[in-house]
């Protein structure tokens, strides 16, 4: 099992923040977690990284069980691709060093890299697509580019979990889907590893992400195949507003029918 999230919840400032979650991610599946600002997606990413603890319940990652393992050894294993990490980079480093970093799972690049560090790095920009960018200083990159950037640092590792939050936020359509390209390709590697990906929009769930996790008010609306879950009764009920679901390219579009307001 790559997750395991049993009766979790989480509560502070006598709020509930995550209610009764439970999540189970097994080998061979890609997820998609879907959920509007506020729902909780964060919360639930921070809790699988073991930066926060549950309130409640019981939770594994990769079999190991939180209270009885070192998180920053669980970490290693583990690749995270977010906003919250791109503001953490030193962006004075190139890029080769940032996806260096990535072996060593830390911020700045302070341990020892040898030539087989650097072939595997160059290697993954490579097939990225972002051989081009290996001199270049991180902070002078565009958002596309930063993005595929963080994916080969994360794959450096080669972490059994690859979390993807929210990797498209401020791409433009075409740099939007290049970088989705890049993930479905990640994702049909042999020994890929499990990828959640995070996202506000139906239209980047990809054919390859099997499954898909509906997050509202912290709790779980829905946990199930991707095909079940994008449907337009579904996603009507999930929004609360009537909208309908059109399947081209093998993706699905979301169109909203009713008034949003009034
Ligand atoms: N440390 C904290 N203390 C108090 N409230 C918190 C804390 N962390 C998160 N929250 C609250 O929990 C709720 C869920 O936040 P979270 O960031 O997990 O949502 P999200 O689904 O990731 O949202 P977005 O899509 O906007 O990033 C929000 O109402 C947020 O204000």
């Amino acid at each position: 099992m790559i997750i395991d999230i049993r009766n979790v919840s989480w509560a502070r400032e006598n709020k509930t923040i995550l209610q009764n979650i439970n999540w189970s991610v097994r080998e061979g599946e890609h997820w998609c977690l879907l959920g509007l600002n506020g729902s909780g997606k964060t919360t639930l990413l921070n809790m699988i990284n073991g930066y926060i603890w549950p309130s409640e319940g019981t939770m594994s990652v990769l079999g190991k069980t939180f209270g009885e393992f070192d998180l920053r050894e669980l970490r290693k294993s583990i690749g995270w691709v977010s906003t919250s990490l791109q503001q953490m980079l030193y962006g004075s480093e190139t890029a080769l060093n940032i996806v260096l970093s990535g072996k060593f799972a830390t911020i700045g690049l302070y341990d020892a890299t040898d030539a087989e560090d650097r072939d595997k790095a160059e290697a993954l920009m490579r097939s990225l697509g972002c051989s081009a960018l290996i001199g270049r200083v991180y902070d002078t990159l565009s958002q596309g580019e930063r993005q595929r950037v963080l994916i080969a640092r994360a794959l450096m590792a080669s972490p059994k979990l690859l979390i993807l939050d929210e990797p498209c936020t401020g791409l433009d359509v075409f740099a939007r889907e290049q970088l989705l390209q890049m993930i479905a390709m990640v994702a049909k590697q042999r020994q890929a590893p499990t990828i959640v990906y995070v996202t506000h929009h139906v239209e980047e769930i990809l054919p390859c992400f099997t499954n898909s996790l509906l997050i509202k008010d912290g709790q779980v609306f829905a946990a199930s195949e991707t095909k079940e879950v994008l449907t337009s009764a579904m996603m009507s009920d999930f929004l609360g507003v009537s909208v309908e679901m059109n399947r081209r390219s093998d993706r699905s579009w979301l169109s909203v029918k009713g008034a949003l307001w009034s």
